[in-house]
């Protein structure tokens, strides 16, 4: 059972390293979600993630789930193990984190989930890898700037370092340069839809999202 339990959370974190984006959503409004999943999904987004201050982030999740079947959906902002269980319960395929917490990791585990860990100090990237995170989530990445990042490829440099916070179409391919195996982008994404126009918006920026990431080499 372990093995394939193991094996499940391997084969998520290769996909969101293959996908190279993941697309945050972090919502006022539980309506706006369903309409922005769409509009996402349609326009090529393979992997995203709820944030737990989402309002209804559980019935999204379970909804989306439900809905796109070859979409990696995850959630976000899990912070503790209780959010943790909610997130599993409502069937995310991946457990995003801002902070280490070995708990999360562990309880994520016993499902056959990946945790992208947020880790910023070395010490916390040490602190992640000792928690047998699957990806660890530096973050807030923008805030530190590109050159911080790229020295924590020196001593961390066989570990799958994804810089979240601040990454936008000016400074992407920056960021997968100095080492990024993906990014996760919430700014550009986390749009209500609800209308041609802004559908239609949103739909060309992935576009250029996608062909910036289809560009790279690494
Ligand atoms: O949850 C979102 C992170 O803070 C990243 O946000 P951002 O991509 O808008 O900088």
């Amino acid at each position: 059972m372990s093995q394939i339990l193991n094996a499940n959370r391997i084969k998520i974190s290769n996909q969101i390293k293959q996908h190279k984006l993941v697309a945050i959503l972090r919502l006022k409004q539980q309506s706006d979600v369903a309409p922005l999943i769409n509009c996402l999904v349609n326009a090529g987004i393979n992997a995203l993630e709820i944030t737990s201050n989402t309002p209804g982030f559980e019935q999204e999740i379970a909804k989306a789930r439900a809905t796109y079947k070859n979409t990696l959906i995850g959630a976000g902002t899990i912070i503790n193990t209780a959010l943790a269980q909610q997130a599993i319960d409502a069937g995310a395929q991946f457990i995003v984190t801002p902070n280490t917490n070995q708990a999360v990791v562990e309880l994520a585990h016993r499902h056959g989930l990946p945790v992208l860990m947020g880790a910023l100090t070395p010490t916390d990237v040490a602190n992640a890898i000792e928690y047998n995170a699957d990806i660890i989530k530096v973050f807030p990445a923008g805030s530190m700037g590109v050159n911080y990042f790229k020295a924590l490829t020196g001593p961390f440099s066989d570990v799958p370092l994804m810089p979240v916070g601040g990454i936008n179409l000016d400074n992407l391919t920056h960021w997968f340069a100095a080492g990024a195996c993906a990014v996760a982008v919430s700014s550009d994404f986390s749009k209500p839809v609800n209308n041609k126009q802004q559908y239609d918006t949103l739909s060309q920026l992935v576009c250029k999202y996608l062909s910036a990431v289809a560009h790279l080499t690494n």
